[in-house]
C-alpha cells in the first residue's frame, strides 16, 4: 500500500508523522524501524502515528516508535509536532487537546507565532517508577559507567533520563559515554542521557544521547528532566532556557507535584508517500 506521511521537526529532532486514522496502517516494530531507517527508508529520530482515542474526555492517542523500532512512552518534540499537524490536517477544530500517550495524558496547545506549549505532566523521581534500581532516593546518585563514576539524577517524564552537569556540552563525552549510560544495567528499560551544562540559574546548555535513537539535536523530555533535575540540585530557578544543538526550549516548572510546561517550535517540513 502506499502510505502517506508528513516529515517535520522540533528543534532538529526529526519525525515521521503518519496518520493512522485515516489510514488503515498497524504499526509495528519492524516497520517503524524500515521507515525510520535514514538509508532505506524515509529516515527520522522517531515515528508519531495519530489514532483515535481509546478513552472518553481525549481527543487522539497518540504512538511513539524510536527510530530502532521501540515503542516509548513520552515524546516532548514530538508531542509540538502533533498538535500542529492535526491542527494542519484539519483532524481537530481545537488548538488545545488532550492527548492520550503510552505514559499518560497531556495536554499540548497552540500559542502565539507559531510556538507550542505542552503540559508534560508531573516528573516522577520514585525509582521503582523511573525505572532505576537504587535503594535509595537522594537526587544526585553515584552511577559507575566503564570505571568512572558518575554524579547523576534518574527522573521520569513518563520516559525515563539520567541527566549529569558536565562544564562544557561541546567536550562532554556524549558519544562515548552516552551509549554506556543508555544501556546501564541499573536502567532496566534503558534510559536517555543528558549532558547539562549550567550558565545561569535561568539558562542551560544540554545535550542528549536517546534511548533507541543515539544523539539528536534536541530533545524536549530531556529538557523538562535536566531543568527538573537542575532545580532539585538547587543549580536553577524556573523558568528555565534551555540551548539545545537546535535551538532553543523554555521549560518552567514550580516544584514536586507540579506539571513540567514546555514551549517551542513545530516544523512541517514535506508530505510524502511511500510503498509499504
Ligand atoms: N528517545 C526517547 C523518546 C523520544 C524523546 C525525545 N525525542 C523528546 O523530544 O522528548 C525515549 O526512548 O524515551
Amino acid at each position: 500500500m502506499k502510505l502517506k506521511f508528513t516529515k517535520m521537526h522540533g528543534l532538529g529532532n526529526d519525525f515521521v508523522v503518519i496518520d493512522a486514522i485515516n489510514q488503515a496502517i498497524e504499526m509495528t516494530p519492524e516497520l517503524a524501524k524500515t521507515l525510520g531507517d535514514r538509508r532505506f527508508g524515509v529516515g527520522c529520530d522517531q515515528l508519531l502515528i495519530v489514532e483515535r482515542p481509546t478513552q472518553s474526555g481525549v481527543d487522539f492517542r497518540y504512538r511513539i516508535f524510536n527510530a530502532d523500532g521501540s515503542e516509548v512512552e513520552q515524546c516532548g518534540n514530538g508531542a509540538r509536532c502533533f498538535v500542529r499537524f492535526v491542527v494542519d490536517k484539519q483532524l481537530t477544530a481545537k488548538t488545545e487537546i488532550r492527548v492520550e500517550t503510552k505514559s499518560g495524558i497531556i495536554s499540548p496547545r497552540l500559542v502565539e507565532d507559531g510556538l507550542v506549549t505542552v503540559d508534560m505532566g508531573v516528573p516522577i523521581f520514585e525509582p521503582a517508577r523511573i525505572p532505576f534500581v537504587s535503594d535509595s532516593d537522594a537526587v544526585v546518585q553515584p552511577l559507575d559507567v566503564a570505571g568512572q563514576m558518575l554524579a547523576i539524577t534518574a527522573v521520569s517524564m513518563g520516559n525515563p533520563h539520567a541527566v549529569q552537569v558536565v562544564a562544557d556540552v561541546d567536550t562532554a563525552p556524549v558519544e562515548q559515554q552516552g551509549p554506556r549510560i543508555e544501556h546501564h544495567p541499573r536502567f532496566p528499560a534503558r534510559v536517555n542521557a543528558g549532558f547539562m551544562q549550567v550558565v545561569d540559574q535561568h539558562n542551560i546548555r544540554l545535550r542528549v544521547f536517546e534511548r533507541g535513537a543515539g544523539e539528536t539535536l534536541a530533545c524536549g523530555t530531556g529538557a523538562c528532566a535536566a531543568v527538573v533535575a537542575g532545580i532539585q540540585r538547587e543549580l536553577l530557578q524556573s523558568p528555565v532556557r534551555v540551548q539545545t544543538r537546535g535551538g532553543e526550549l523554555s521549560i518552567a516548572w514550580n516544584g514536586p507535584c507540579a506539571p513540567v510546561l514546555m514551549t517551542g517550535p513545530a516544523v512541517s517540513v514535506f508530505d510524502g508517500e511511500i510503498e509499504v
